[in-house]
């Protein structure tokens, strides 16, 4: 047997996924001496099989929709909309690929000794063996560590009866065509986001949920909304009763007890599973690098500095199991990239007021604290809330978007915004707006003395707002 080449190093990267890349050029700015090491393909979730290719084929069920929803405007499309699912697909993919390909440009330029392809575990806290895709294996021998390595789709041991007709969201960017019917398990993030982009691009579509959630929403005026809203376009249970699921010639048999109690049995091309995801911690070997670890063995880190319990070790991206987001994986890579280069002089890094949007229709979004943060204190008065209904919103009407509802919260001491949450129109800048004030830890009578053009669906937030300041006072 051939001796295990070892090399030895300032800092690691575990993961060249967006947390990865940002953490590796943060260190190189304090160290030559980083390497980073990944095991699959380069060029990130994000772009390959997430944010990227997802609002790729929202756009196109956006496109399908806006055609279909013509007639009240008096615009007629003579005989309907037709939707070629090959054409649709080729442009997910194509436009996919050319945002992997920027990626891939940003590692190209990384110098080759820098860069390890293989999967790293670690042997002791400060040493990581690598088995090269290449063939043999390495180890590494590193002064810091930055843990980087994503997460994965949670898949329940009951949909692998669906076989190979089991998909997830990576499957999905991958088709040629699109497939007659699927089972949505998740109505979560993912869950709406694809789910609803598939019905409106002519795919029937039923959603399966476990515990009664809809989206990431905790606030209950908007969650009744959210669920009504996305039940009138698709079969929708949040909490369904799903007894089998069965690989038969034809695709997936699922049986399940409909919400009004009866037996129904449907019949699909494809089960797809989005019931969220799970860490890649599982396959570090990590308790070898005796690091004190959560419920979930998810290693336990300072949200500031993103230092683990070991010193020297540090954890960024979906894998740190704090915000699953694109820019908080960029914002903490570059914290624990900083940290690992300037080790040991290692300072808080910058956070952001939390934000998070769903590209379904009406969009999601969440701001600040959740309503599920703040409920006792909403209960004991200290915490107030405010709403507007965008039904019947000046320009939410005028654009026929007139779906959904804010709901803003805010501190009664003080008049500061502690948080919002919303389902509604353009919920992705109003998310924007709201993050930003209370970024800057603003008042209601603040934000109320910002200009409101008119008519934007903006004068909705002003309604809002102006609630939310009468129960101030109040
Ligand atoms: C369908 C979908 C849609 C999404 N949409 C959005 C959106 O609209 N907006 C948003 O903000 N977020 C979105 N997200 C979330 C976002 O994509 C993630 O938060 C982000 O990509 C996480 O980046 P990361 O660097 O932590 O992980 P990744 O980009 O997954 O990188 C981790 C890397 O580590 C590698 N790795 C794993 N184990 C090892 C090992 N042992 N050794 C070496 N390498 C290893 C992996 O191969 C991978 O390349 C979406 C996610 C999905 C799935
Ligand atoms: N627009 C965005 O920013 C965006 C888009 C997609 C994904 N993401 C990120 O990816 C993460 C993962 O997304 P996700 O949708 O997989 O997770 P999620 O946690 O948002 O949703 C999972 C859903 O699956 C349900 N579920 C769990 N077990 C189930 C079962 N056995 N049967 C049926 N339903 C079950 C849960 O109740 C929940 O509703 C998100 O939390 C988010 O951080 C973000």
């Amino acid at each position: 047997m051939q001796p295990i080449r070892t090399i030895e190093k300032e800092v690691v990267v575990i993961g060249s996924g967006t947390a990865g890349l940002a953490a590796y050029r943060a260190a190189k700015q304090s160290t030559d001496s980083v390497v980073t090491v990944e095991s699959g393909a380069y060029g990130t979730t994000c772009a390959r099989v997430g944010c990227m290719p997802s609002k790729l084929l929202i756009a196109a069920a956006e496109a399908a929709h806006t055609i279909e929803h013509s007639n009240p405007f008096g615009v007629y499309s003579k005989g309907g909309v037709e939707i070629s699912p090959e054409a649709v697909m080729d442009r997910v993919k194509s436009e996919r690929d050319r945002f992997v390909g920027f990626v891939l440009e940003g590692v190209d330029n990384i110098p080759a000794e820098d860069k390890i392809q293989g999967r790293a575990k670690f042997k002791d806290s400060h040493t990581l063996s690598i088995n090269l895709n290449e063939g043999g294996q390495l180890d590494v021998k590193a002064k810091r560590i930055v843990i980087a390595t994503g997460s994965r789709p949670n898949i329940p041991e009951f949909f692998k009866q669906a076989k190979d007709r089991l998909v997830v969201n990576d499957d999905i960017f991958s088709w040629n065509t699109l497939p007659k019917a699927v089972a949505v398990f998740g109505p979560g993030v993912i869950g709406l986001e694809l789910g609803q982009s598939m019905k409106r691009l002519g795919v029937e579509v039923h959603m399966f949920g476990a515990g009664g959630k809809v989206g990431p929403i905790t606030d209950p005026v908007v969650h009744e909304y959210a669920e009504k809203t996305f039940a009138e376009e698709f079969y929708l249970d949040p909490k369904a009763n799903v007894s089998s699921i069965q690989r038969v010639d034809d695709g997936v048999e699922i049986q399940f007890t409909d919400k009004q109690g009866n037996e129904q049995t449907i019949l699909v091309n494809y089960l797809v599973a989005a019931t969220g995801r799970r860490t890649n911690t599982d396959n570090l070997a990590i308790e070898n690098a005796a690091l004190d670890l959560d419920a979930f063995g998810v290693p336990v880190a300072d949200p500031r500095t993103m230092q683990t319990s070991q010193s020297h070790i540090f954890i960024a991206g979906d894998v740190s199991n704090q915000l699953p987001l694109l820019h908080e994986a960029a914002d903490q890579g570059k914290i624990a990239g900083d940290n690992a280069g300037a080790y040991p002089d290692i300072k808080p890094g910058l956070r952001r007021s939390p934000i998070s949007v769903v590209f379904s229709d009406p969009q999601i979004m969440m701001v600040g604290s959740t309503y599920q943060q703040l409920a006792e204190q909403i209960k004991a008065g200290d915490v107030v809330t405010g709403d507007v209904s965008f039904e019947n919103q000046g320009r939410s009407r005028v654009m026929l978007k007139n779906k959904g509802v804010l709901r803003i919260y805010a501190e009664k001491a003080t008049g500061q915004l502690l948080g919002a949450e919303m389902i509604g129109p353009s919920a992705e800048n109003i998310a924007h707006l709201l993050a930003w004030a209370h970024q800057q830890a603003m008042t209601i009578d603040q934000m109320l003395e910002m200009p409101f053009y008119h008519p934007v669906i903006e004068e909705g937030v002003r309604t809002a707002l102006r609630d939310t300041a009468s129960k101030i006072t109040a």
